[in-house]
C-alpha cells in the first residue's frame, strides 16, 4: 500500500520504523519537523506538495488537538477507496468524519512498546469500511507488534488507558523500584539489571503459566518471609488496587474529554 503519516514524532516514528523494516508498503511522511527518517520514505513538509488521490491510507498520528486544523489540508490524498487511520487518543469518529467527511475511518491506539515491535494495539473500523480494509490495516498494525480488533468505539477509549498510556506507567513503576534498590545500596546500573529482568522475567513466566496470577503470587510468598513483610507494605489492604483503579479510570476519563 502506498501510506501516507500525517505527524512522525514519538509514535508514529515508532510505528514507521517497523513498517519499513518489514518493506511491504511505501511511506510518505508529512511533517515539517521530522528529519532523521528511514532511508526509502518520503518527505514532504506541506500539503500542497501532495497530489491528490495519491495513498491507499491517510493515517494521523499528529496531537488530538491539531487535527481539525490540520487534516483539511490532506484529505485530498487519500484515494476514493482508501482508509484514514488514526491513532490520535480520544478522537472519536465523529470527529474525524466532522473534518472529512462520510469515509472510511479506522480508530488505531498503539502503545509505545512498538518501538521494538512488542506493541499491542487496539483497532476499530467504522461502518463505511469494507472487510477487506480493515483486514489490510488489522495486517498493518499487526507488523508493529499484536492488534486486537474490537466492536465498538467507547473500547478504543478503555483500552487507551490500559495499554496506551500504560507504557507510562511502567516506566514510572520502572523508575520508583530502580531508585529504592538504590537506596538499599545497589549502584545504579546493578539496580537497573535486577529490576529490569525481575520484571520481564516475571512477566513470561506469567505468561507461560496456566495459573492465576494470584496462585503464582501465592506461590513465592513463604509464610511469614521476606515476600510477604515486602507485599504487606506494597498492597496496603487493598491501596494497591484502588491505585491502580483510579490511575485507569482517570486515563480513561481523559479520552472522553477528547472526543
Ligand atoms: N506517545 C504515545 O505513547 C502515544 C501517542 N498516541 C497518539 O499519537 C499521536 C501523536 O503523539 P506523539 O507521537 O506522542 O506526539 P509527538 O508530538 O511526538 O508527534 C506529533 C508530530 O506531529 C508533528 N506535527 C505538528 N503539526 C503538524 C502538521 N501541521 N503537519 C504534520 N505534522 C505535524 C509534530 O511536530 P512538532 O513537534 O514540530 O510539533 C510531531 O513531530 C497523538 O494523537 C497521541 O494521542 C497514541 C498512543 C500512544
Ligand atoms: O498521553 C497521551 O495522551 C498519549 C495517548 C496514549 C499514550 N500517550
Amino acid at each position: 500500500m502506498n501510506i501516507l503519516l500525517i505527524g512522525c514524532g514519538k509514535m508514529g516514528g515508532a510505528m514507521l520504523r517497523q513498517w519499513v523494516r518489514h518493506g511491504e508498503h511505501s511511506f510518505t511522511v508529512a511533517d515539517p519537523a521530522a528529519d532523521d527518517l528511514p532511508s526509502g520514505v518520503r518527505h514532504v513538509s506541506k500539503a500542497t506538495d501532495l497530489p491528490s488521490q495519491a495513498f491507499d491510507v491517510v493515517m494521523i498520528a499528529i496531537k488530538p488537538q491539531a487535527i481539525a486544523d490540520v487534516l483539511p489540508d490532506y484529505a485530498h490524498a487519500l484515494k476514493e477507496d482508501g482508509t484514514f487511520v488514526s491513532i490520535a487518543a480520544g478522537t472519536s469518529v465523529a470527529s474525524l468524519e466532522n473534518v472529512v467527511g462520510d469515509a472510511a475511518i479506522v480508530r488505531v491506539m498503539p502503545n509505545m512498546a512498538a518501538l521494538v515491535g512488542m506493541g499491542v494495539s487496539g483497532l476499530y473500523a467504522n461502518a463505511r469500511c469494507t472487510a477487506e480494509q480493515t483486514r489490510q490495516i488489522v495486517a498493518l498494525i499487526d507488523q508493529t507488534g499484536t492488534c486486537i480488533p474490537v466492536d465498538s468505539e467507547d473500547r478504543i477509549d478503555r483500552l487507551t488507558a490500559v495499554s496506551g498510556s500504560g507504557p507510562g506507567y511502567v516506566f514510572e513503576l520502572l523508575r520508583s523500584y530502580v531508585a529504592a534498590a538504590e537506596e538499599l545500596g545497589f549502584d545504579h546500573d546493578t539496580a537497573r539489571t535486577l529490576v529490569f529482568d525481575t520484571l520481564s522475567g516475571t512477566v513470561e513466566a506469567a505468561r507461560q503459566s496456566d495459573q492465576t496470577l494470584e496462585a503464582l503470587r501465592n506461590s513465592v510468598t513463604s509464610k511469614n518471609g521476606t515476600t510477604q513483610a515486602g507485599l504487606s507494605a506494597l498492597m496496603r489492604d487493598g491501596q494497591l488496587d484502588t491505585l491502580f483503579q483510579d490511575t485507569l479510570q482517570s486515563a480513561y476519563a481523559r479520552a472522553v474529554e477528547l472526543k
